[in-house]
């Protein structure tokens, strides 16, 4: 979650052979669960038989115990993408989208996260706040590696890369797909000052995503703040690393 989820997506379905689902569908994790796969299939687009249909529901990854064996218990050959980034500015990016929900737009009170429960009143990080669990990629990520096996079935995929190079890292899951090479510097434009791409298809429609919730600028945090935060993920990171074999640089 707020890691280039719908960025990815988005830029996927640019390639001819893949089909999206339009919004989250959640089945894995959700009430929708005992409406069974049927149910799961209708929600899905039209697909033709060359072609791969890819959803995301980014709350799968923290609830990973029960979304990864239910997903391959449906199918054992699924391939799952996982994309990440640095896990303060994710906590903030939840943190702000928090805020924006709830009306609490003083940016004061976001730039402090008082209010969130990410800092316990002893100044700790509480790690049982949603937006510090969602950033431990370290907690979950044995989960899914132990059922889809890393590179085969699985694949990490760089917030950071997908926003400053996205065709390579576009290349990088065409790849690990399976697909034949589609997406080229054609398909990505950037937008005058904003730091992110938009998406243009084959007949040249572009399309960008709403800069009032994707790409905002985050504040400034606290420097102690942001110390808390850097020192909390610092250990889960190395262990991120290890776990899926790339140094993402975060530290
Ligand atoms: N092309 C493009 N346009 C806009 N935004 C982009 C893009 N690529 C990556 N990103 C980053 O995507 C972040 C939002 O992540 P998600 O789409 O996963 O959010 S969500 O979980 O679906 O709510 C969003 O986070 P914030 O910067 O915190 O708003 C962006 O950093």
């Amino acid at each position: 979650m707020k890691c280039g989820t719908r960025a990815l997506i988005n830029s996927l379905a640019l390639h001819p052979d893949v089909v999206t689902a339009e919004h989250e569908v959640g089945y894995f994790v959700g009430r929708n669960y005992d409406r069974g796969l049927e149910w799961y299939r209708s929600q899905m687009p039209t697909s033709r038989q060359n072609q791969i249909t890819i959803e995301k529901t980014p709350n799968y990854f923290i609830k990973s115990a029960v979304a990864a064996p239910r997903i391959h218990a449906m199918n054992a050959s699924t391939k799952i993408i996982l994309i990440v980034r640095d896990p303060v500015a994710r906590a903030v990016s939840d943190w702000l989208q928090f805020c924006r929900k709830f009306n609490q737009t003083h940016i004061e009170t976001c730039r402090t996260f008082e209010g969130s429960g990410i800092l316990a009143a002893n100044g700790h990080i509480n790690p049982k706040c949603a937006q510090i669990r969602r950033s431990s990629y370290a907690l979950e990520v044995d989960k899914w590696t132990t059922l889809f096996p890393l590179h085969t079935q699985f694949h990490v995929v760089s917030g950071e890369k997908l926003v400053l190079d996205p065709v390579s890292e576009l290349k990088k899951v065409e790849s690990f797909l399976g697909l034949r090479q589609h997406i080229t510097e054609r398909n990505i434009a950037f937008e005058g000052k904003r730091r992110f791409f938009c998406m243009v298809s084959d007949d040249g429609e572009k399309r960008c995503l709403k800069p009032s919730s994707k790409g905002v600028k985050h504040p400034d945090l606290i420097p102690h703040v942001e110390a808390t935060l850097r020192a909390y993920f610092k250990q889960l990171n190395q262990r991120f690393y290890r776990q899926v074999g790339q140094d993402f640089g975060w530290d």
